[in-house]
């Protein structure tokens, strides 16, 4: 039997159901295991709890240390784990590698943003010192997605264990083999037993690991579903931190810019990279009704049908690798056939060209005629066109919808910038760049239905940690001066 848990510093068999995960194009096995029990979540929060008061003891400078042994053990691991990637979520092999760059650039980021905004300040106040300190939570759970299995799970981990939290970490149950290598480098990194613990399974063990009362803070990366209701389960607990990071349903709007082959690559690089599997991916393309527009549509439509779809190891390599899953790919084409049944015009059919494998390629629908269009995100490389009679028009039809992650505008104009800066709704809002591919360096969080104001990336410090406002002088003193109504004699 597999031993697919890591608790208190051991790799044991869990008791739970067991699943496997499959490379998404040849349907090959890649990892089998069982997941963990409630018992078993249980006694990873008791690991936890044991391990936190002595790693959050330790001197800042004692936790970089560890943290960057993990950076460098990241690297020294890095053409195994973008293979691990690759293949078990699809993506191709160049693009993978950029996800293990990511996980080790985070370390560096993560110590500049804790000094920065979560380190200590002190200066005089009155006769006494005011001191600002932060203190971790204690045990926190986080939940990854299996689109960025490493980098986005990694985003939570690296800063809650730098701000001296220990962790459960619960990987998607798509991506437990990225999980379990990522766990190893930790451990070659030398983090004391219990202060990471691993707990892979499906839905349950997601359940039972967010109602255990031994937690005190949930930091969720996944879709809007899964975050809402985490969010009711968290309600009435104000004493437990969660930070929600969730899905998009994001607007592009295209002005009628002069470079119309440059519209027309940032457009790809926004709604088809990934397989359109990034949080961040253009999911409606604004464009202007008349003859510029259709000979935009024209150029993307004949460029997208250009783009090289196939396996994460295939040579030369793809744009495009598989969406994560046969079920993944068929919902997909579901939703496709769903709006061409409302209306929908396809401008280039999304397909699937082997019914064995979750590849898809990219479709591209007008929907401006369907009726009530589902505001839903649909996680794949099928981009929806909205034709608008004016800039107005276009930026209400941005705003229209629930969520609020990533917002665009590709125009020469300075001004229209501005406008649409100033009137969209969202956490990401670019000009004339792509809507993928946000830095680290940046808070990275949305609005709406896509988070619950707890930015992640640079601004996680802030979620990893609670403000300690102290003010301090050594020796007690009577005051010059008594306040009114006080007689000490
Ligand atoms: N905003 C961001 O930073 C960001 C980044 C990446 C992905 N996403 C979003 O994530 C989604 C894709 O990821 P996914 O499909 O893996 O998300 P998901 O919500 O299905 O799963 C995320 C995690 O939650 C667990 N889970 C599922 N149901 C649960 C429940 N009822 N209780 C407790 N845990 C539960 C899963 O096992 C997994 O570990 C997309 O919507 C995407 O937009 C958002
Ligand atoms: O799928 C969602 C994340 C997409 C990715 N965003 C980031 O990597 C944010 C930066 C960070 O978390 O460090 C993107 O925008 O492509």
């Amino acid at each position: 039997m597999m031993k697919s848990l890591y608790i208190a510093g051991s790799w044991l068999e869990g008791q739970g159901d067991l699943f496997e995960s499959l490379n998404p194009v040849t349907q090959q096995v890649l990892w089998s295991g069982n997941g963990a029990t409630a018992a078993q979540v249980e006694s990873a929060v008791q690991a936890a709890r044991q391990a936190f008061p002595d790693w959050a003891r330790r001197t800042l400078d004692e936790r970089i240390q560890v943290l960057e042994a993990f950076a460098a053990s990241l690297k020294k691991h890095a053409d195994e784990l973008a293979h691990c990637i690759g293949e078990e979520t699809g993506k191709p092999l160049w693009e993978a590698a950029t996800e293990v760059t990511s996980m080790v650039n985070k370390v560096a980021i993560s110590v500049q943003s804790y000094r920065e905004r979560t380190g200590e300040k002190s200066g005089p106040l009155g006769d006494a010192t005011a001191v600002l300190r932060h203190k971790p939570h204690g045990v926190v759970a986080v939940f990854g997605p299996y689109n960025f299995p490493g980098h986005l799970p990694n985003g939570h981990i690296v800063p809650a264990l730098l701000a001296g939290n220990s962790v459960l970490f619960k990987p998607s149950e798509l991506t437990p083999k990225v999980a379990e290598l990522t766990v190893k480098c930790w451990v070659e990194a030398g983090l004391p037993a219990g202060v990471l613990n691993l707990l892979q399974g499906a839905r349950e063990t997601g359940i039972a690991l967010a109602a255990n009362p031994g937690i005190d803070g949930l930091f969720f990366t996944g879709s809007s579903r899964t975050g809402n209701l985490l969010h009711q389960q968290f309600s009435g607990r104000p004493d437990k931190i969660l930070a929600l990071e969730m899905g998009g349903n994001n607007p592009l709007v295209v002005d009628e810019v002069a470079d119309v082959d440059a519209a027309v690559y940032t457009i790809i690089q926004s709604a088809f990279i990934s397989a359109g599997q990034r949080c961040t991916c253009a999911r409606r393309l604004l464009v202007p009704e008349g003859a510029w527009g259709d000979a935009l549509l024209a150029r993307l439509v004949a460029v997208s049908s250009t783009i090289e779809v196939g396996a994460f190891d295939q040579q030369p390599a793809p744009f495009m690798g598989s969406v994560i899953s046969l079920g993944a790919a068929k919902a997909l084409m579901d939703a496709q056939n769903h709006l061409l049944g409302k209306g929908a015009v396809p401008l280039l059919s999304m397909t699937q060209p082997q019914a064995q494998a979750a590849l898809l390629t990219p479709g591209i629908l007008d929907v401006t005629a369907v009726a009530e269009r589902p505001d839903e995100e649909l996680f794949g490389p099928l981009l929806q066109v909205i034709r608008y009679k004016d800039f107005a028009a276009a930026i209400t039809e941005a705003n229209n919808t629930q969520y609020g992650l990533a917002a665009g505008l590709l125009s020469d104009s300075q001004e229209r910038y501005q406008q649409f800066w100033l009137q969209s709704r969202a956490g990401i809002v670019n000009w004339n760049k792509q809507l993928t591919g946000a830095a680290s360096s940046a808070p990275f969080g949305g609005v709406g239905a896509s988070g619950n104001h707890r930015a992640s990336a640079y601004y996680a410090a802030d979620y990893c940690a609670y403000p300690v406002a102290s003010l301090e002088t050594p020796s007690l003193v009577m005051p010059a001066a008594l306040t009114p109504g006080v007689r000490m004699s």
